[in-house]
């Protein structure tokens, strides 16, 4: 029996006397000789039958954990429309509505309100929040430090600095792997963006980044209101503490250097070097608060979504021996004495384990926007005010669109097949204007940090399988913890 088909029975078993159990928990199964990790089982009944107390529930459980806002109906069918509490609801599904919406007709849509609730106290006007002429200009301005020339130039950074911190991290033996990769990435990123002067490596700093991207994810019941976002949020008063002593820090930072600099002393050439170099349109350099708000960005975007995708790479990977061992001789059949760029193509099928671990668990798994002016999406004339909801979760397990949708098929993404996958039907950097900037760091660092890994340890989950739970990123719900078996000297 299908997972799908299993998971229906026992909503159909539910549906016949009760409402939809969102408590429900399927098993891992093993499917067709494949892998199928637990998931969340949808809501089955169509938004149109739904009463009000529907509705609340909806609502609450989507807050606790918004993959359950995600409907059977999305995952089986094309463009799903839904209203209710006064507005309407459109989640493209269909590829070409999906491209339709997000790059062709893209100047009609803006940022939803829920996003911005959610991101804009801490990030401002950083480059993933804003919007209009500033973030046309922020773009073009920040563009160039993610040129190919330039990542690859970050390729031995990232390389050199995972090393000591792969060793420091997984030198144990049971570890919460999702934690250590947090550490590891931001580790990383703090690196090559400030040369590790951020916060002097201290991992204080790293936990409140942590905890306040946890908190900072989760949407307050009244972000689903049509309350204006000055109306404060219960559930994030309290937070801004962070978010106030993280930019103090970076502020000092960015000072410091621009003294430095002007000084006429040397300075790293890192990230935080280029962002204070460059200029706008204008042709004035970024102010302190622009300054401010693209740091915090980068950090807040650039290292917990390649965590999450690692995290999850690697509990598919202890799950499925086969796979685990095709990658690991691939990986330690690969010359590290090579450049870092060049590794990518010498593991063709760690990639494709990548590639899969983020098909089946997007790090950013929804793109949130709202129609600032009528639009005729897929076969729907919409009004001014709908919600158009690009759900990564729902395109990369869509019934109709991939075979065995909740399985771990790493092979899917191999090379010589990978072009059967359509262009808008996987999306894990999304799509249109707003595509993300860092893909390339991400793609490089990653392969970088597996192939290191999985060289020199073998992990084994010894707790629960991770239930995924999306706050900014989708994230193990509770520390998935590993055991750890040293295979070799790196
Ligand atoms: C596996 C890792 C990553 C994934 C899956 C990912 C995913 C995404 C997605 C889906 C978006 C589009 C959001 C939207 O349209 O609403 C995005 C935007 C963005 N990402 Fe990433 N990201 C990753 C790594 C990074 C890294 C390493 C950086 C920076 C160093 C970064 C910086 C950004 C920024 C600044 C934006 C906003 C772009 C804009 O609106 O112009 N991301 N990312």
């Amino acid at each position: 029996m299908s997972v799908a088909h299993k998971q229906a029975t026992a909503q159909e078993t539910n549906m016949a006397t009760a409402r939809h159990d969102y408590r429900f928990r399927p098993e891992p199964l093993w499917e067709n000789g494949r892998f199928v990790p637990p998931t969340i089982v949808p809501i089955e009944t169509a938004v149109s039958d739904w009463d009000w107390i529907d509705w609340l529930r909806y609502m609450r459980e989507s807050s606790r954990n918004p993959l359950h806002g995600v409907t059977h109906m999305a995952l089986t069918e094309f463009d799903e429309i839904a209203t209710g509490m006064g507005a309407i609801f459109f989640t493209p599904t269909r590829p070409e509505t999906v491209r339709e919406a997000f790059v062709e007709k893209s100047g009609s849509l803006r940022h939803s309100k829920i996003r911005n609730a959610i991101l804009k106290p801490a990030l401002r006007e950083g480059l993933l929040t804003a919007e209009g002429e500033r973030w046309r200009q922020d773009r073009r301005a920040l563009a160039p430090l993610f040129t190919p020339r330039h990542v690859n130039g970050y390729a031995d950074g990232i390389r050199n600095s995972a090393g000591p911190h792969i060793a420091r991290l997984l030198e144990t033996d049971t570890i919460d792997f999702g934690a250590a990769m947090v550490d590891l990435t931001y580790q990383v990123l703090s690196d090559v963006m400030f040369s590790g002067e951020l916060d002097g490596g201290r991992t204080a700093n790293l936990r409140e980044i942590d905890r306040f991207l946890s908190s900072m994810g989760r949407p307050d019941p009244l972000d689903f209101t049509r309350l204006p976002e000055w109306i404060p949020r219960p559930t994030r008063i309290g937070r801004m503490g962070i978010v106030k002593r993280m930019r103090r820090q970076v502020r000092e930072l960015a000072e410091s250097r621009l003294t430095r600099i002007a000084d006429g002393a040397a300075v790293p050439d890192d990230l935080l070097s280029l962002i204070l170099s460059i200029k706008g349109d204008d042709d004035r350099p970024f102010t302190m608060e622009q300054i401010e708000d693209q740091m915090i960005t980068f950090i807040a975007a650039g290292h917990e979504t390649t965590s999450r995708a690692l995290t999850f790479l690697f509990y598919l990977l202890s799950q499925d021996d086969a796979a685990r061992t095709r990658l690991e001789t691939e990986c330690d059949a690969l010359d590290i004495t090579r450049p870092a760029i060049e590794w990518a193509a010498a593991l063709p099928f760690t990639y494709a384990c990548f590639e899969e671990a983020m098909r089946l668990y997007p790090p950013a798994p929804f793109l949130s926007r709202e129609l600032k002016q009528p639009e005729t999406l897929g076969e729907h004339d919409l009004p001014t005010g709908s919600v158009v909801f690009g759900s990564l979760w729902a395109l990369h397990r869509h019934r109709a669109l991939w075979d065995q949708p909740d399985a771990f098929v790493p092979e899917r993404f191999l090379p010589d097949v990978r072009d059967r996958i359509g262009r808008f039907q996987y999306l894990p950097f999304g799509l249109g204007p707003h595509i993300c900037i860092g893909a390339r760091f991400a793609q490089l660092e990653a392969i970088v940090l597996t192939a290191l890994i999985a060289r020199q340890f073998r992990l084994t989950l010894i707790g629960d399988h991770p239930w995924p739970i999306a706050r900014v990123t989708i994230r193990p719900e509770k520390p998935l913890m590993m055991q750890i078996e040293r295979r070799s000297q790196g």
